[in-house]
This record gives structure tokens, sequence and C-alpha cells, in this order.
């Protein structure tokens, strides 16, 4: 039973509360009209190109090509992929261009090494490793544990976990730079001597068994906080084995960062996702009330910028000097977007904005920002998507 009326068109029901919130929001419901037509987008998992035909007979459509965004393809919105082979032996991906073209905007060369700081469920971060190949590393972050366990399924399905890191960790304070250093400070006793040898799904229940008995034995404070993040996964190349944990765990100052810190952060920051009719429309299920209270309350949305800021802070903080940094989210309100970065710009003078070198056919729109990007489903025919880049000045 439904709590809240639904109104607009047929095709399209949304409840008031949402629609308020565009008004509210200053964002045009006229973006929405085309989100029933909006196509269904999918990546094809690069090596598999010769079973195109195979897949296209599977999902009894023709795969049409993305002319601006290499390996993305669409079908007619209705075509489910969730039960096809394809889809299940990892030859295809589900994923939307828009999102695609947030992680293209990374401009990832072989041999970076790569932070993604809200990375689950892992659409993007499969993307990330698929384009990085087998040299440099992806560092995934997010603080949703259940969800991370996701995207590491996801990375064993689609066998791209070698050079990948997860860590269950608040991105707000998360502060490892990439495995890339070697400690010069080898003396901290026991526990940091202990080296990660390969990694197997059983590990971290051992780890945090002997972690628990080492926290039992000491009252070491800095162990404790280097506990905080936690390690759930990590693959044979991401840099973390034959390292201790004081290895992987430990902090370094602002400086060092400039030049041991990430090449590429991507801040895929945690919103209200209105950008996304099919996000929006999942609530139906659960009632429309539980929109307003879960994600269009505007007490919430306050603490969301709050914590949008917060990320795109720390994300920039472990950028490396001539570095760049993404920022994006699936909202379509100034506020969560546009206000952010100015804010950040404001607190950052070695932030600089930077034109998106790939977007120039891209099918999306001039943000208020120079150089900010929008994608919405009226213009481009795809999710709603916000992308700022930056770079990072050494001063
Ligand atoms: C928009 S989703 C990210 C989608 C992901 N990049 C992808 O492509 O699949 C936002 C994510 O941010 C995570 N998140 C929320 N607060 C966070 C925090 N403080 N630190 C790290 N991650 C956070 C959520 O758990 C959620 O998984």
């Amino acid at each position: 039973m439904d709590d809240e009326a639904e109104v607009g068109s047929s095709n399209l029901p949304l409840p008031e509360s949402f629609l308020d919130f565009l008004t509210e929001n200053g964002l045009d419901q006229s973006i929405y009209i085309a989100s029933n037509s909006t196509p269904r987008y999918i990546r094809l998992k690069p090596g598999c190109e010769a079973q195109l035909v195979e897949i296209e007979a599977e999902v009894n459509c023709e795969l049409k090509q993305v002319d601006w965004l290499p390996n993305f393809y669409y079908l007619p919105p209705d075509v489910g992929i969730a039960r096809t082979n394809a889809y299940q032996q990892g030859k295809i991906y589900g994923i939307d261009a828009a999102s695609g073209a947030a992680v293209l905007a990374l401009d990832i060369s072989p041999g970076d090494h790569v932070l993604d700081l809200c990375a689950a469920p892992g659409a993007k971060l499969c993307m990330i490793l698929d384009l990085l190949g087998s040299s440099g590393s992806v560092t995934g972050v997010d603080v949703a544990r259940h969800r991370l366990a996701a995207s590491r399924t996801m990375l064993q399905k689609y066998a791209l976990g070698d050079c990948c890191r997860l860590f269950v960790a608040d991105g707000t304070k998360f502060s490892i730079i990439p495995s890339r250093v070697q400690s010069k400070f080898k003396d901290g006793g026991e526990f940091f001597l202990e080296v990660y040898k390969e990694w197997t799904s059983r590990r971290p229940w051992k780890e945090r068994k002997r972690v628990a008995k080492a926290l039992e034995n000491t009252a070491n404070k800095t162990f404790s906080q280097m506990q905080d993040p936690e390690l759930i996964y990590y693959g044979r190349n991401s840099g973390v084995i034959g390292l201790s944990k004081y290895d992987v765990y430990r902090s370094v100052n602002d400086h060092e960062i400039l030049q041991f810190g990430y090449d590429k952060v991507l801040v895929d920051a945690e919103c209200t996702h209105d950008g996304s009719i099919k996000h929006i429309q999942k609530f139906k299920q659960w009632g429309w009330k539980t929109l307003s209270r879960r994600v269009l309350d505007a007490e919430r949305t306050d603490d969301l910028t709050v914590l949008q800021l917060k990320l795109l802070t720390n994300g920039f903080r472990l950028l490396k000097a001539g570095g760049c940094l993404v920022y994006s989210t699936c909202s379509l309100t100034v506020a969560q977007n546009e206000d952010v970065v100015e804010q950040f710009l404001l607190q950052h003078v070695s932030a600089q904005l930077q034109e998106i070198e790939a977007a120039k056919n891209w099918p999306c729109r001039g943000a208020r920002i120079p150089k900010t990007l929008r994608f919405d489903p009226l213009t481009s025919s795809t999710s709603g998507l916000f992308i700022a880049k930056f770079t990072k000045l050494a001063i």
C-alpha cells in the first residue's frame, strides 16, 4: 500500500515530496520526462569484443555502440541483463554512460596509483581497474562494510583484483597512501614486523582475532588508531604483500603526500541520487514516505553537503602534487555540486579546476561553474550526474 499520492504522468509516477524537493532546489522536472526512454547501458569487458554477436543473440537485440564512450553500448531500457550468461560470466557490466564519463575524466594512465574514496558497490572501481591494466594500483574505500564486500565479489567475478586493495573506512579521515613507499622504520616490535602474505578469504577473520588478542595485550594507542581502516581485500600486485602492517598503515604528513600521494582520486560522493529516477522509483516498494525520511529530508541533505565537502577535502589532501581528482554526484542540486565545489575552492588555494579534455564530444551541459559538467536524461539520454575535475598545484 502506498502512503503518498503520485503525481506526474502515469509513465513516471513520482511522489509529491520528490517534486517539492525538485522545486525547492530549483530543478526543472521536465528533465526527467525522457527518463522512461533513457537506454540501458552496458560496458563490454575489454577482450570480449569477439563475443558481441553472441551477447546480442542472448539479449535478443542489437547492442548499439555509444560513439562518445569506448566499450559502452546501449540497449532498450526494458531489456534485463542480470540473468544473461554474458553478465553472470563477467563479460559485461551494467553501468550508466554518465558514470563511465566520470571515470574517463580521471584520464587513467598505466602505472597510476588511484584512490576511489566512495567505491561501493564498485561499477566505477571496475572500470578504473580495466583502464589501468596490470601496473599501478587502486585503493577502494567505503564506509559501508557490506557494500564494500559486494565490490570485493565484483572484483573476483571480473578477475580484476590483482592491483587492488579495499579498506572499510571513513573517507573523510582515511589517511593511507599508496603502497609504493617502503617504510624506513621497521623497529615497531612484533606487530610491525609481521608481513602480509597472499590474501585468502579466511584472512580477515584470522586477522581480526589476532588484532583483538593484540589489543588485549597492549595499551598502545597508536596501534588501535592504526587499526581503524579495515583491509578487507588486497590483490597480489596491490603492493601490500610483503609489507608489514606498519608500512601499510603508517601515517604520513601533508608534505610527504605531495610527493607520495595518489596520482588520481575519485570522490563519487554519497548524495540524494535525485539524478537517477530509477533509484528514486525503487522507493515505491518501501513506501514514498521512506524516500522523504531517508533521502529528501532537509536536515539530512544539509548533513550530506557537509559530508560531501569533507570527502572532497580529504580526497584532495591525499592527492600528490600535479595529480588530479574528479568529484561527482548523481544529484543535480546546486547545493550538492556547485556550492560544494565553490566552498572547496575558497578553502584550497592549491586546487585548480581543470577542463575535461575527453568531454569535447560528450552530450552534456556546462554547469554554473565553468569547466564543470552536468549530464541529465533530457540532454544526455543518461542518468543525471555532475562532474568537476581538479588538479593540485605544488604550493
Ligand atoms: C554514490 S555511492 C558510490 C558509487 C560507486 N562509486 C560506484 O560506482 O559503484 C556513494 C558511496 O559512498 C559511501 N559513503 C558514505 N559515506 C561515506 C564516508 N564517510 N566514507 C566513505 N564512503 C562513504 C556509501 O556507502 C556509498 O557506497
